[in-house]
């Protein structure tokens, strides 16, 4: 691996700077956690209104100028590849697919770093026209969200008729061979909580892994309520009467979901894996492994921080030198020194009275 070179000099708070990892080459943390994970938003726009992530009208587009080019996601991913240990990368956004020089975005990473990770998250939409592109692109997985299988439940959470579109990226995005493949499915009660099971079957039956996802406070609409929130234990228990699920033997390894084995009650034969995300009620905030960027080239070192950093000033400015990528890296490295413990505060508790709720939606960090 090559080190960033240039003024890797980190800034700390005065307070904290006896924990300072003075010219670590990494994205390191006051709480000790690295980031190796690396979430870039390509886009903020989306062409779906999901009612927990986006308001009816949409919002006000960024102007093109104010979004990280191709070039610059390139820099940036180069910086924090071979001088921030940065192992793996996932696009997302907004929508991933409305970019249109998203394949060769791909091609540039897959070109630049031939074994980096590249994963997309995506709603689907036009994945069907797509999918074998980003495949030959060299993009190495997919997730894709989906929240119900039921055509007006879906036009319901998501304010557009488009559900056999997605069931038809998912196809293709099989098809192509960017398997494995994981579904996402935020599960809103009296909404979709009652779909939960047939959607478990129809992933186990296609060999897709599922995973539900607690709502977050995330919305534009901010219309999320702790009560409302069907929970990760409500959800296994949405599960109970036709599934049983054991603890996945395998590492988790900070990431977001808590995996289980599914069986068929009282059946020792594996039908496959079902991944619960429950941000909320079982954090998993100490084992963090994740640095975001924003469409517009921000560092948010948690989903849930209030405090922005931006890098797109420093990639406008700074030469394309040792010198230059290094003031990027150190400026990167400050932010994330300062990511708070957990959920954008100093203890979980999403919902409790002293939670503020970001500015941003879920839509316009990059979910
Ligand atoms: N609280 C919290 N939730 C996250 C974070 N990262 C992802 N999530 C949640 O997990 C959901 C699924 O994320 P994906 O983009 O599919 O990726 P992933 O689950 O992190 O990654 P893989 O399992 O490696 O595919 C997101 O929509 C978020 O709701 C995070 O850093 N904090
Ligand atoms: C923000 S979207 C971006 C990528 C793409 N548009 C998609 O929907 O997959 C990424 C993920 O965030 C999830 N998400 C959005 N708002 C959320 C919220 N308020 N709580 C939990 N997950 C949310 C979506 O379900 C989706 O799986
Ligand atoms: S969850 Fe994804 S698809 Fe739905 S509105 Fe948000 S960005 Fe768009
Ligand atoms: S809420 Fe913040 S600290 Fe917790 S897992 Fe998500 S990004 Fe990491």
């Amino acid at each position: 691996m090559n080190a960033v070179s240039g003024p890797v000099t980190l800034g700390m708070p005065g307070a904290l700077s006896g924990a300072a990892p003075e010219n670590s080459a990494a994205l390191v943390d006051r709480f000790g956690r690295r980031a190796t994970d690396m979430r870039l938003s390509l886009t903020d726009k989306c062409n779906l209104r999901c009612t927990y992530c986006m308001p009816a009208d949409g919002l006000d587009w960024l102007s093109k100028d104010k979004v990280l080019t191709a070039a610059e996601i390139l820099r940036l991913v180069r910086i924090g590849v071979d001088g921030l240990g940065v192992r793996e990368l996932r696009l997302t956004g907004g929508e991933p697919l409305v970019r249109a020089d998203l394949v060769g975005i791909i091609a540039g990473l897959r070109s630049a770093h031939p074994l980096l990770p590249v994963s997309l998250t995506t709603n689907g939409i036009g994945l069907a026209g797509k999918a074998q592109a980003l495949k030959d692109a060299g993009l190495t997985r997919i997730n894709v969200s989906l929240d119900s299988l039921c055509a007006e439940t879906f036009a319901q959470l998501t304010r557009r008729p488009f559900l056999d579109k997605v069931l038809a990226g998912i196809d293709a995005a099989d098809a192509a061979g960017l398997g494995p493949i994981k579904i996402n499915a935020v599960l809103m009660r009296g909404i979709n909580d009652d779909g939960a099971a047939d959607l478990l079957d129809w992933a186990l039956t296609r060999g897709y892994e599922l995973r539900f996802i607690e709502q977050m406070p995330l919305d534009a609409d901010r219309g999320w309520t702790r009560d409302n929130l069907v929970t990760a234990e409500e959800i296994r228990g949405l599960l109970a009467p036709r599934f049983e699920l054991s603890a996945d033997p395998r590492d988790r390894d900070g990431a977001p979901a808590e995996r289980y084995e599914v069986r068929l009650p009282g059946s020792s034969a594996l039908l496959g894996t079902l991944g619960i995300i429950a941000s909320v009620t079982e954090p998993f905030c100490a084992d963090c492994k994740r640095t975001r960027i924003t469409a517009e080239g921000k560092v948010m070192s948690c989903l849930f921080s209030r405090t922005e950093v931006d890098l797109l000033a420093l990639l406008r400015s700074e030469p394309q030198t040792p010198a230059g990528d290094g003031a990027i890296a150190a400026r990167w490295q400050e932010a994330m020194w300062a990511k708070p413990k957990a959920h954008g505060m100093d203890h979980t508790g999403l919902g409790d009275a002293d939670y503020v709720q970001p500015e941003r939606t879920m839509s316009a960090i990059g979910g």
